[in-house]
């Protein structure tokens, strides 16, 4: 059953990103974003979602789902998030899963932040996002630009990762015995023109390092957004008109 519901600007998966440029002094708050909203499933759990863990099928992928604890833009754990889990609709995460396996001999793995995100959970970004008198997270995450420019380009009030055929990850290099992750440039939701995946700004090495991404995850049907290089989406999505808000445990 499908519950609709209304909120979306721009999104990565609705038309082509646009940079935006720092701004001078804000307002306390900022204006409520106009858009158009998924529907929203009523499944109360992955399994009624059509979603798995992704270490059903990769017993040892690499997590680091940084929206359960306080090591992310918010600078709290995320409502929607009691565990560090990666669900994903049953056919992405057997894409993915192939995506390792062919990373593997080459040395490489993948190394997952962020999966199927419940729509409460963007709900929880919008309302930070809204909040300009809480700018603890400025200098790590968005320190070029005003906290009233993210949301839309940079976090989506209608998230593709509410849908289930969205992740963010990175690369892991085997060196000297173990497991590094490669430099991209920025870090995971650095919110800047250097993150764009292919920022001219980002050196040789780290272009090669996006490039390898892209080139591994593309391969199995995920599709790069543009303004982030840690963003992918399996296309065709499983469910492209439908999100899910069961929480991650
Ligand atoms: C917030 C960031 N990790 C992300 O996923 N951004 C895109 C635009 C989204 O919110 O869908
Ligand atoms: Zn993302």
């Amino acid at each position: 059953m499908l519950i609709g519901c209304v909120a979306a600007v721009r999104s990565p998966d609705a038309s082509p990103p646009q940079r935006h440029e720092a701004t001078a002094s804000a307002p306390a708050t900022v204006a409520p974003v106009q858009a158009v909203a998924p529907n929203v499933s009523t499944a109360s759990d992955a399994a009624a979602a059509g979603m798995v863990e992704v270490r059903s099928l990769v017993p040892d992928m690499s997590l680091e789902i940084r929206y359960a604890g306080s090591d992310n833009f918010v600078g709290r754990p995320v409502v929607g998030y009691e565990a560090a889990g990666c669900y994903l609709h049953r056919s992405v995460a057997q894409a993915l899963a192939r995506v390792e396996r062919a990373l593997r001999p080459q040395g490489l793995r993948l190394h997952i932040f962020d999966c199927y995100r419940p729509v409460r959970a963007v709900q929880d970004f919008v309302r930070w996002a809204g909040d300009l008198g809480d700018q603890r997270t400025k200098s790590r995450y968005y320190p070029k630009l005003d906290k009233r420019v993210l949301l839309g380009d940079y976090i989506s009030p209608t998230s593709g990762h509410s849908r289930g055929a969205t992740l963010d990850l990175s690369l892991m290099e085997l060196r000297d015995g173990r497991y590094a992750l490669l430099d991209m440039g920025t870090g995971f939701d650095y919110f800047d023109e250097l993150a764009h995946t292919d920022s001219p700004n980002a050196n040789a090495t780290q272009r090669a390092n996006r490039e390898r991404l892209r080139a591994a995850m593309r391969r199995e049907g995920f599709e790069n957004y543009p303004l982030e290089w840690w963003h992918y989406t399996y296309k065709p999505e499983p469910t492209p008109d439908t999100a899910f808000d069961f929480p991650v445990r």
